[in-house]
């Protein structure tokens, strides 16, 4: 008995507005104490807290968890110092020289993934690993692993010209710019030092050697060759547009036992290349050479970054008007976007895909009537009837008596719509609508979520108002939403093209005659709202239909309306 009402409490709670709604600790504490709830009931209370944590949290962030647009710095790392060493044996004076190279650096990837839908989570600064620096008695340095930066699906990578202000130096500029101002003799030094490992107190005596400043030529040489190899590289800047994930690939000089070599992602700045030990400047002249080379700096690159969410139509509306169930509702439930009662459960925008047959259906109708219901109280309620399966007392949630349209079985919950599902067949039409955060009043100022969200709205080919028609004025609501799209970018409310009058269920108040003649007026209003205020580019007024997105109703005109806009922004219709 106080495991169900312990439950019905937490779902309760999580029901009412964020800022009251705390799950009191004693009943955590207590529940395991006293009650023995069993793994799967302590976790469901414990991720019901994280869940509040998380969220209480990421409000609190003020939309920041959310960029689209970043420039990091990268630089590859840095190679392994060679070694000066001679080896030391009984009865052998004199030994060879016997230091290792230095390892190369570790080279830098950039790799798309279909996890992460943000890029608030990349430094702005990147380095790849050092080498490992080489050892006597012959031992090279370690090859560093390379770095993998990843990069949410849709991501272009842009590198920074060179006269762009933003760019950060590269490894030469900056070796320049510590010289500056400095006397000749104190520029040598310094270049020397950051070139050469010495034998300890042979450094004067070296550099006066013939054999070294061969050696320094040669290696001056070849910083010359590895730097204009480097800007005929920058001809071609990089550019990438991540839209896919890449694959393992067959590699001819991978061990036999393997024979793939694992998706890295694309390669961005390499890692320079270890120092040489002193046995590579023996020569019949210098049968003892007491210098070795310092690793060479990784390659230093500035990127640009920039998510191209890009949905044929994009969800436009006030905190809590019902955006995301209605995402849901039109993709069957497979966009895993979140839905609460609170203001701005809606963080990032999340992208859906509909998929329509030649006859109007749309693959979300296939599962029949649906309810779409808060995420909590959905998982909740699988949870509990996952419990009630596993001690075979399947009886029905107070949940589902209450509610008449529900008719959520487990069995269409989970009808299967991954690959080969049979509607790949009957799909003739296909587009992305794009769930984006609630806008409030003063959104173009930066308030709520502010600015970073209205960028992918921008990108949407046509946009479509949700509103909730249960609350008292939902033409001021779209005067609002209206003005804050215009106040961001002017033009941009001319891309509206409908309004959905969402939670149309909550006002016919079980069929009773008055309750919906007056839902009927109401909807006249924002009609007659509609056709004279909103009027939009070339004289087009805008659609209204009233829906309910939580019981799936309506939708299927919804549907045919997107698709025809889609339509005519792709250019298939005149
Ligand atoms: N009765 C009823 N409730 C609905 C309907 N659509 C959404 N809701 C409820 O309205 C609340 C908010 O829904 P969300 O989909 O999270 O709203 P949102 O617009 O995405 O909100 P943010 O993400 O905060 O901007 C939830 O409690 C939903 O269950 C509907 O058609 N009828
Ligand atoms: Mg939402």
């Amino acid at each position: 008995m106080f495991k169900a009402a312990c439950r019905s409490s937490l779902l309760q709670a999580q029901r009412r507005p964020f800022s009251c709604t705390t799950i009191p600790k004693e009943s955590f504490s207590k529940a395991r104490n006293e009650h023995e709830l069993d793994n799967g009931e302590l976790d469901a209370l414990r991720d019901a807290r994280r869940r509040q944590r998380r969220s209480e949290w990421k409000r609190r962030q003020g939309g920041e968890t959310f960029l689209d647009h970043v420039i990091i710095n990268v630089r590859g790392g840095r190679g392994g110092n060679g070694c000066v060493a001679f080896h030391r044996e009984k009865f052998k004076p004199l030994g060879p020289p016997s230091g290792g190279s230095g390892g190369r650096g570790g080279d830098v990837y950039i790799m798309p993934t279909p996890t992460l839908t943000t890029l608030s989570s990349i430094p702005t600064r990147i380095r790849g690993r050092p080498g490992g620096a080489g050892q006597g008695t012959w031992q090279n340095g370690k090859n560093a692993a390379p770095t993998i930066i990843k990069v949410p699906l849709g991501t272009v990578v842009r590198q920074l010209p060179r006269d762009d202000p933003r760019r950060a130096k590269d490894e030469w500029e900056a070796e320049e710019e510590s010289l500056e101002g400095l006397s000749f003799e104190e520029r040598r030094a310094k270049m020397l030092e950051s070139r050469w490992v010495h034998y300890p107190e042979y450094e004067n005596d070296n550099v006066k050697r013939d054999i070294f400043k061969q050696s320094e030529v040669s290696l001056y040489r070849e910083e010359r060759e590895r730097r204009w190899a480097r800007r005929q590289r920058e001809l071609n800047p990089i550019q990438l547009d991540l839209n896919e994930v890449g694959e393992e690939e067959l590699d001819v000089n991978a061990p036999l036992a393997l024979g793939k070599t694992k998706y890295l992602g694309h390669l961005i700045a390499q890692g320079g290349n270890g120092g040489l030990g002193n046995p590579h400047f023996l020569s019949p002249v210098n049968r003892s050479p007491k210098f070795a080379t310092k690793g060479h700096d990784g390659e230093r690159i500035t990127l640009e970054l920039e998510l191209k969410i890009i949905a044929d139509i994009g969800l436009v509306g006030m905190p809590n008007a019902g955006k995301s169930t209605l995402l849901r509702a039109l993709t069957g439930g497979r966009a895993k976007t979140e839905v609460a009662s609170y203001a701005f459960t809606t963080l990032n925008p999340v992208v859906g895909v509909i998929r329509v047959s030649s006859d109007g259906t749309f693959e979300g109708e296939l599962q029949g009537v649906r309810v779409f219901e808060e995420t909590a109280v959905e998982e909740a309620r699988l949870l509990e009837q996952e419990l009630a399966e596993e001690l075979g007392e399947l009886e029905p949630s107070s949940e589902q008596d209450t509610s008449p349209a529900i008719a959520n079985d487990t069995a269409s919950y989970e009808v299967a719509q991954g690959p080969g599902h049979y509607f790949d067949i009957l799909e003739s039409f296909r587009f992305t609508i794009a769930d984006n955060p609630g806008l409030i009043s003063r959104a173009s100022e930066d308030v709520g979520l502010g600015h970073s969200f209205l960028r992918s709205i921008e990108r949407s080919h046509a946009l479509v108002y949700v509103v909730d028609l249960s609350g008292p004025a939902p033409w001021d609501e779209l005067r609002d939403l209206r003005e804050e799209l215009e106040k961001y970018q002017p033009g941009m409310s001319d891309k509206a093209r409908l309004v959905i009058a969402n939670k149309a269920d909550l006002l016919a108040n079980g069929g009773d005659e008055a309750a919906v003649a007056e839902a009927k007026g109401k909807l006249k209003k924002l009609e007659d709202y509609v056709r004279t205020e909103m009027v939009v580019l070339e004289g087009r007024t805008l659609d209204v239909i009233p829906i309910s997105a939580k019981f799936s109703q309506n939708l299927k005109k919804v549907v045919g309306l997107l698709q025809a806009y889609v339509e005519e922004a792709r250019g298939l219709v005149e």
